[in-house]
């Protein structure tokens, strides 16, 4: 109402006359109509503002940057070059994403136990729980791995940190996972697994040198390929979820950059990894958690009644492959954001190449558990799973030496004795 009198209002006061004209009572009510409709639509926009302001975060989203720089400073300097430093002239600098996530910590640690230099870099994010992050983070302390608390999308974090070290190699693990949580927050599958591995692709095209660059891609771009084992030949243009279609985009922006850049890059398409500090939201540990709480756990079949199986591979063997994966690496060939010659782009399965049902992996479970499951059986819902995998790793063995050891039951003792002293309130974590 306001703005009708302040549209009328004269220039000059006292000069407003009342006036009859039907052209005069048109306008005012075409105005009042306006004014009804602005004030609407402020209370659409503000009942919008206040939908998001209610809705969850993106778990990509770092608190602490919000608040404020976390990063910078010459002790925080000091930090980085240190942890980045390596024993000897032969070894590697890597910077590795994603390090206070599972595949992350356990490929720091190796890194760095073997007398690599190696710095973390992780946002933290809420999409499990943050404390198992932060445990890891106290581990990779102890180890000498510093993590710097930061994300990949952040432009100028990255440039200080290629300023501050010159990496060899990097190893990027960092990525917003999960086949099914795709569809609850899609934003965060191209959040961090596309727009953040550019802005990382970018990072690494400008630092001088160049690093070589090692990354996980996903068994999940087989998505209905139906010929098994699955070979890095075979199909992979029929993704089954949101999250496998922007890990297949990732293999795509990965050749661009490749190509344009002579960037050296390396997607390794891990398979279902499991193992101690492993991820709460994958099926072998919160079937634990919930077996031991005496809590139902469902199990998938496959729409016709069959079993749905993965190829199951241990974390220590897929860390023998990150890191085969780095050693194999040659040099990128650019300089200065420009290509000088045709660089090394390769792509390998790391598998186990022994798919085991889910309902065997459950009773797995109850065995070292010692605890009968309540088990539901239902139909595999169509959310993004696909019926089983199976890995050829024979290019992973001809050309890094990957040869996985664990099998299934091995593996899920191991998980069982940390997830069992970890959560034990003897823990000192
Ligand atoms: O290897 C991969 O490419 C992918 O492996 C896992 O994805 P997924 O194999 O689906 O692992 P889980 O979510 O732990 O599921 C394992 C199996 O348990 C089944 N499941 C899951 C949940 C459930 O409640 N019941 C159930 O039977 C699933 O159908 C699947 O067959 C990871 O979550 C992905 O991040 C990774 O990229």
């Amino acid at each position: 109402m306001s703005q009708v009198n302040e549209h009328h209002a004269p220039s000059t006061p006292g000069k407003l006359k009342p006036e009859k004209s039907p052209y005069i009572h048109h306008r005012l009510r075409i105005h009042s109509s306006l004014s009804k409709l602005t004030l609407w639509s402020s209370f659409f926009l503000a009942f919008i503002l206040f939908l998001f302001i209610l809705s969850p975060p993106s778990p990509s989203a770092s608190p602490r940057r919000a608040l404020g720089d976390s990063w910078g400073g010459s002790h925080w300097e000091k930090r980085v070059a240190k942890s980045a430093r390596r024993s000897t002239s032969s070894s590697l600098t890597v910077l590795v994403t994603g390090a206070a996530g599972f595949v992350g910590t356990h490929v720091s640690l190796a890194l760095k136990r073997r007398g690599d230099g190696v710095l973390g870099l992780d946002n933290f994010n809420r999409y499990y729980d943050p404390n198992l992050k932060r445990a890891r983070q106290r581990l990779l302390d102890r180890a000498g791995v510093f993590i710097v608390d930061g994300d990949i999308n952040d432009a100028v974090l990255l440039r200080k940190l290629f300023d501050v070290v010159p990496f060899t190699h990097v190893m990027h693990l960092a990525a917003q996972a999960g086949v099914r949580y795709a569809m609850q927050n899609p934003g965060s599958y191209v959040h961090s697994n596309i727009a953040g591995f550019v802005n990382l692709l970018e990072a690494c095209k400008n630092a001088n040198p160049q690093p070589s660059v090692v990354w996980a891609s996903s068994s999940s771009v087989y998505g209905l390929n139906s010929k098994v084992p699955f070979s890095e030949k075979d199909r992979t243009d029929q993704p089954a979820s949101l999250y496998a279609a922007t890990k297949k985009a990732g293999e795509e922006i990965a050749h661009s950059y490749n190509h344009i850049y002579g960037l050296s890059i390396t997607g390794l398409r891990f398979f279902t990894v499991y193992g101690p500090w492993g991820r709460p939201d994958m099926a072998y540990f919160f079937f634990t958690k919930d077996i031991l709480k005496g809590k139902q756990i469902t199990i998938f079949e496959s729409p016709d009644g069959g079993t749905v199986a993965r190829d199951f591979t241990y974390i220590d063997d897929i860390v023998k492959g990150c890191l085969g994966a780095l050693d194999t690496a040659k040099k990128s060939t650019g300089s200065g954001g420009k290509k000088k010659g045709p660089a090394q782009l390769r792509i390998f399965n790391l598998g186990n190449t022994s798919p085991v049902p889910v309902s065997e992996l459950v009773a797995i479970l109850e065995k070292l558990l010692k605890v009968k499951a309540k088990k539901k059986v239902l139909p595999m819902p169509t959310n993004g799973d696909v019926k089983f995998t199976h890995a050829n790793i024979s290019l992973a063995y001809r050309d890094l030496g990957y040869r996985p050891t664990t099998d299934l039951e091995t593996g899920l003792r191991k998980f069982v004795k940390w997830y069992l002293e970890f959560y034990s309130k003897k823990s000192s974590w």
